[in-house]
């Protein structure tokens, strides 16, 4: 059988360690952390998981303050937006929530956000940093993902990563982060030939490909260690719905150690996110390099 992975516990246990970072800074004098989350539209996933963020941040002490604007919005508002809340010293923080409505330009906005307060390292700078392995913010979900493999591997030097999606979110970070712990790793897409063939070479398959159950017990090497990002929600033959992930866990009993979901890469996410937040604020009072 394999090893559940618990993400919701282990998101727990940063978020305590993240409370306790705020408590230090506030009984040493300094600020609380402050994020700012944007909102546009009305999207319902993204109001969850806005809902999620606004209430993790109160628990762990960071002030957060909750911008939802009209799906309508001109993208110059929401720049303008952006602008005055990079000038506001006593936000630390500012996250745009994606999808953006479409009359958007998401590279436009994101571009926008003070490199220093991008607590989802999706500025280019943060992505810069990030391929250099120069420092910078780096994004929750592989930073998520990261903290899932850690506790299971101690040394990545020379392990087969397979990589399964190709996404600036996703995909694209996570495999920086496993090339600077020294994992040979494949990037995996819609057009890569023979990916079963492929994944089965991989000591650690991280599936984000957001394609339910694609990646199937014949294409997982006994041992393997398998991260799955995918969030899908399906509909049964009842008209139940439920969330599934890219991988048939179901199938996946010789794999070393499996996140589930929910309950493995999606608590992380949020647990990450607060953590940037009291990076991005102790980068900006100076106190850590
Ligand atoms: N600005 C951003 N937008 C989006 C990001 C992001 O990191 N930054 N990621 C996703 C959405 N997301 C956070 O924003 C997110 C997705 C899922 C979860 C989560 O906890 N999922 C649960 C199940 C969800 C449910 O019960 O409905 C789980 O996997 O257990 C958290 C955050 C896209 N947009």
């Amino acid at each position: 059988m394999a090893q559940i992975i618990d993400g919701k516990a282990l998101a727990a246990k940063l978020l305590e360690t993240t409370s306790a970072d705020v408590a230090e800074i506030v009984a040493g004098g300094g600020t609380a952390p402050g994020l700012a989350v944007i909102l546009v539209g009305n999207d319902p996933a993204s109001q969850v998981y806005v809902g999620r963020k606004i209430s993790q941040c109160r628990k762990a002490g960071i002030r957060s303050v909750e911008h939802r604007l009209d799906a309508e919005t001109p993208q110059e508002d929401l720049l303008a937006l952006i602008d005055t809340l990079n000038a506001d010293a006593g936000v630390h923080g500012i996250l745009v929530q994606l999808p953006l409505p479409k009359h958007i330009d998401a590279a436009l906005v994101l571009d926008r956000i003070d490199p220093g307060k991008d607590v989802d390292g999706f500025h280019p700078v943060n992505v810069g940093r990030l391929s250099t392995g120069t420092g910078g913010l780096v994004p929750c979900t592989p930073l998520g993902v990261m903290l899932l493999l850690d506790s299971v591997i101690e040394d990545y030097r020379g392990l087969n990563v397979v990589v399964i999606g190709k996404s600036n979110i996703v995909g694209k970070p996570v495999s920086m982060l496993l090339l600077e712990r020294e994992a040979t790793v494949t990037v995996t897409h819609i057009e890569t030939r023979d990916l079963p063939d492929v994944a089965r070479k991989a000591d650690i398959i991280v599936a984000a490909a957001g394609a339910p159950h694609l990646v199937r017990g014949y294409w997982v090497k006994p041992g393997a260690v398998v991260i799955d990002v995918g969030i899908s929600r399906v509909t049964d033959f009842d008209g139940t719905t439920r969330l599934v992930g890219d991988c048939a866990t179901h199938e996946l009993d010789h794999a070393r150690a499996v996140t589930p979901v929910p309950g493995g890469v999606g608590p992380m996410t949020i647990a990450c996110l607060l953590s940037n937040t009291v990076l991005a604020a102790k980068r900006s009072a100076k106190t850590i390099a």
